[in-house]
């Protein structure tokens, strides 16, 4: 047996055990880029394309019918002028029929052993068994884990991790999704200490069976309006806003938003008492009304004036998942060629040049693969929840050019809804270019029967959090159908620029076209 000890610096999050056992169990080199691991993987749970099976074929077909009845608006007369809100229950309803719909359930193309982020050893010689067995120092805060190549036996944080892969970070309709949220939720917390970086408070929380969340205080009301003055870099994070832009990615289908959920911490019992960061531990206080409050340290706003304070020890916040530590899967961080220049007086070359995309398009990464869409996809997120403070954006290194973008950091999205910020939509309005399954998808979306306000009503409804208070209130509920018509006239107004040459095919992105073949082919 190894002994593990959990003695670690307060500030140095990827000295934890869960490094550690992720090293044991998974087999990565921690530096490589796409170079094999020694070890076969145990993954389940992804639909991948299999040519022969009668199963890909019959949903290719749904598939392919879908598509026409989305081409012709066939539902689109269906009760246009309802009013927009609904009860939770029939919300419910229509997420469900939403992502039982083929646009959601389309055979991906094939996955390869490459195509995992993490590999699992299944097979254990017996002089490397010890280290499978961790026992924690201090047992009454960590459970022992006796955890190998069977998946069975893995917690859902590990699940998660070994679910992730070249085109998602979790599948469709995940079986591990709800077990995963609920332990967010529910389990002891064993440990909270300051993400060091970035510019606000941030903490990581940790759990008896070794998974990790990032925390994420309530700093504004949810009905609160970010104050027309401020600038975009000077707005607060909201917890909610975590919370709501897991819940729209997945709705949109991108699956590219680490699972968050809300939870009330008690700030003393949970923070303070067990807190082995002494830098966060000095800045409790009580308010002059007898609440706890705390800020932390950071380069912005870690002050009394900007301190988070609970009532008198309840703080809602959102936890989200932690990505597998750097040290095992490194990421590469990706300027945004559309960032804002964070300046009052500058702008930004691209609100200056009208033919900016033009460049962009010759630019590595953008000058081939899949990622010039991959970026719009992220922009219709950002419009959609009005979120202009995605200046980067990363990925996994080991997937190179040609994977997914991680849509991290949504604390600054939701601030205000009697607005929309048409400047976010600009890579959308310069380059014209959108893939064809989000552009369906969103066309779904804008029909009654799965109207988007609707299905995040009821998606969000199932968060803990839910039961204080809606995570999102109606007027901001209302903009995302608003914002989404803009996208879906941005993207019309693109097809009748450019009619005059390929038309369609300029501004649509065929994501779907190996689909077709499989139509045929099933006949
Ligand atoms: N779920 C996660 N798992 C692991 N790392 C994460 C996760 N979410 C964010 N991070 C990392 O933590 C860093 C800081 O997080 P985030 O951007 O949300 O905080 P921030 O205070 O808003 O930072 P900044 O002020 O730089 O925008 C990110 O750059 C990202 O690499
Ligand atoms: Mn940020």
């Amino acid at each position: 047996l190894v002994s593990l000890s959990i003695h670690h610096q307060p500030c140095d999050p990827s000295r934890w055990p869960q490094t550690h056992i992720l090293r044991e169990l998974a087999h990565t080199n921690s530096t490589s880029a796409g170079t094999s691991g020694p070890t076969y993987i145990t993954h389940g749970g992804d639909s991948s394309l299999k040519d022969d099976s009668k199963e890909a074929k019959d949903s290719v077909r749904a598939l392919s019918d879908a598509l026409s009845s989305v081409k012709r608006g066939k539902n689109a007369s269906v009760n246009t002028t309802a009013d927009h809100t609904e009860s939770v229950e029939s919300g419910l309803s229509k997420l469900e029929a939403l992502f039982d719909h083929p646009l959601y359930n389309m055979p991906g193309p094939p996955v390869h052993e490459d195509d995992w982020l993490l590999r699992v050893k299944s097979k254990v010689k017996a002089s490397e068994k010890s280290s499978q067995m961790w026992v924690s120092a201090s047992r009454e805060a960590y459970e022992d884990a006796h955890w190998n190549g069977n998946v069975d036996r893995h917690p859902p944080w590990l699940r998660f991790h070994l679910g992730i892969s070249r085109r998602q970070l979790y599948p469709h309709r995940d079986p591990n999704m709800e077990l995963l949220t609920q332990q967010l939720a529910t389990h002891r917390i064993v440990s909270a200490v300051q993400k060091p970086g970035g510019t606000q408070l941030k903490l990581v929380m940790s759990f008896p069976n070794y998974g990790q969340a990032m925390f994420k205080p309530m700093k504004q009301e949810r009905d609160e309006e970010t104050n027309y003055n401020l600038y975009y870099f000077s707005d607060f994070e909201r917890h909610n806003a975590e919370i709501a832009a897991f819940h729209l990615d997945r709705i949109l289908g991108y699956r590219r938003v680490p699972p968050v959920v809300g939870r009330l911490v008690d700030v003393v019992k949970e923070i303070k008492d067990i807190t082995t960061d002494h830098k966060l531990a000095r800045t409790f206080f009580t308010s002059p009304v007898g609440n706890v409050c705390f800020y932390g340290q950071c380069s912005y706003y870690c002050s009394t004036e900007h301190a988070v304070c609970a009532r008198p020890t309840n703080l809602e916040a959102s936890l989200a998942v932690m990505l597998p530590d750097l040290s095992l899967a490194a990421r590469r961080s990706w300027r945004s060629p559309w960032r804002r220049s964070y300046s009052r007086s500058k702008l930004a070359n691209w609100e200056s040049q009208p033919s900016y995309c033009s460049t962009v398009k010759k630019t590595v990464p953008y000058n081939e693969g899949t990622t010039l869409v991959d970026f719009i996809d992220m922009v219709i997120l950002d419009f959609l929840m009005s979120n202009m403070d995605r200046h980067h954006y990363e990925t996994f290194e080991k997937f190179g050019n040609h994977t997914f973008l991680l849509h991290l950091d949504n604390g600054r999205a939701f601030g205000r809804h009697s607005k929309d910020e048409p400047s976010i939509l600009a890579p959308l309005e310069q380059c014209c270019r959108i893939r064809r399954s989000t552009w369906l998808r969103l066309r779904l979306l804008s029909l009654p029967q799965y109207r988007l306000s609707d299905v995040m009503r009821a998606s969000l409804s199932q968060d803990p959090l839910h039961s204080v208070a809606p995570l999102l209130s109606e007027p901001h509920l209302a903009a995302l159908n608003r914002r989404l018509e803009t996208v879906l006239e941005t993207v019309s107004r693109c097809q009748e620029r450019h009619s005059g040459d390929r038309g369609a095919d300029e501004v649509i992105y065929d994501d779907t076209a190996y689909l077709k073949d499989l139509v045929i082919s099933a006949g």
